[in-house]
């Protein structure tokens, strides 16, 4: 289900006033879902209870009809328990929907009819009295277990048949007490009918307006976390931006000094961008810095951040390496952009599109900071450039930002 159907789906449901309790579709297969697990839960725990309470009526046999006291011992341990505890069993195991409501509604018919054989079989004085009592069995069907409603409406239907049938046929009892009993048992079934459709009715709802507010606050999570990525991500390059660069810069910079170890910056700047430009058209200009935003991220494994730092240039951080081998990663990404061969009829010597790089790595130290890192790679790229282009100069030190420190160039 996407989730556009599901909010309409839900939103269906909740305005739709039906007498009928199921949702449409895929919707009910989703709540059976959701609420099974509990539901077995508390099924089995309300049958448990209600076996024990079944068995202890055997106290009332025992006072009300000792003449079938035996039977009521047979039927009650010997033939109810039998049939409920391996139900219960089947349900606890994470029996489903139509399935586990079969089951559960079978077990208050079973209660009813074992009751009214032992009722029959007693012919003590008032023991017909206990059947007012029966009324328990649609209690625990229609309140205990909540039986889906048309379970428990048919179940109710079927015991109190049942019980009518048993009473009417039962002949010590006077016609009065019938006529009550079968009165009573017919009110108990519809009170219990009306609480278990309540029951349903606003267990329903409450899952819906549950599911609404769970949907709209995974939505709003999304899309605060889409909005986050795109306003960290260069739409172009699909590479990380300058925003989410300078904050990473400075993250790993601190790192740098915690641990005190090396961190080494690259710029990149693609050669004759302009006249790339000019020649192809803006176009083929940007797809030309996908291919190679999208180079530098493949082979840049040893960085901990790839950036396109604006327009056509790009910057690749790395942390804990040796000068050399920062030295070394840039003349590989330069290989790298170089054998792509992109075709650059826009003047340039190679006729094809390079790319030139400026490296500084530094262990950092009191008073040098992440800014002046930044600015000695930058200079060691306009190195580069000025020593002809495609190709990599790196800054030996600091005090090439006075203008007399760089030191080796590659290529
Ligand atoms: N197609 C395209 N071009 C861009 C984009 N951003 C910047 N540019 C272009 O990149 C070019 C950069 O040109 P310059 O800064 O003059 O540098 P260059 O031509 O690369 O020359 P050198 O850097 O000296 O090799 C400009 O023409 C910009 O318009 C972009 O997103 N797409």
């Amino acid at each position: 289900m996407t989730s556009d159907s599901l909010t309409s789906a839900i939103e269906s449901e909740l305005v739709r006033s039906k007498w009928h309790l199921r949702f449409a579709g895929e919707l009910e297969a989703r709540f059976e879902c959701d609420t099974q697990p509990q539901r077995n839960r508390n099924m089995v725990v309300a049958g448990l209870i209600s076996a024990l309470i079944y068995c202890l009526f055997l106290v009332n046999d025992f006072s009300f009809r000792p003449d079938a006291f035996m039977t009521s011992v047979l039927l009650r341990i010997g033939v109810m328990l039998p049939i409920g505890l391996p139900i219960l069993w089947v349900v606890y195991r994470g029996a489903y929907g139509a399935l586990r409501e079969t089951l559960m509604a079978s077990t208050v018919v079973v209660a009813m009819i074992v009751s009214c054989v032992i009722f029959i079989s007693s012919q003590a004085p008032y023991s017909y009295l206990d059947i007012f009592s029966f009324g328990l069995i649609l209690v625990v069907g229609n309140v205990l277990y909540s039986l889906r409603f048309q379970y428990a409406l048919a179940s109710s239907l079927m015991s109190v048949a049942i019980m009518v049938y048993f009473v009417v046929g039962y002949e010590p009892m006077p016609i009065e007490v019938k006529r009550l009993a079968i009165f009573t048992i017919i009110a108990k079934a519809i009170f219990t009918l009306i609480a278990n459709y309540r029951l349903e009715a606003s267990e329903r709802k409450a899952y819906l307006l549950l599911l609404r507010e769970t949907h709209r606050a995974g939505h709003a999570l999304r899309s605060n976390a889409e909005l986050s990525k795109l306003s960290l991500t260069d739409s172009l390059t699909e590479l990380a931006n300058r925003r989410q660069f300078d904050a990473l810069f400075n993250h790993y910079w601190q790192q740098a000094v915690e641990h005190r170890s090396n961190i080494g910056l690259i710029v990149i700047d693609i050669d004759c961008f302009k006249a790339y430009n000019d020649y192809y058209g803006h176009l083929q200009g940007d797809h030309c810095l996908k291919q190679v935003a999208a180079t530098l991220q493949a082979n840049a494994s040893n960085a901990c951040v790839v950036a396109r730092f604006g327009g056509e240039e790009f910057v690749v951080l790395s942390i804990g390496q040796s000068h050399e081998a920062v030295l070394e990663h840039a003349e590989q990404l330069r290989q790298a952009v170089e054998t792509l061969e992109l075709p650059h009829h826009g003047g340039t010597e190679r006729a094809c599109v390079t790319i030139s790089a400026g490296v500084a790595v530094l262990r950092p130290k009191p008073g040098v900071n992440a800014p002046q890192l930044f600015r000695a790679a930058d200079q060691a790229l306009y190195e580069a450039k000025r020593q002809g282009r495609n190709r990599v100069v790196m800054i030996n030190s600091l005090d090439a930002l006075s203008g007399d420190g760089l030191g080796i160039s590659i290529q």
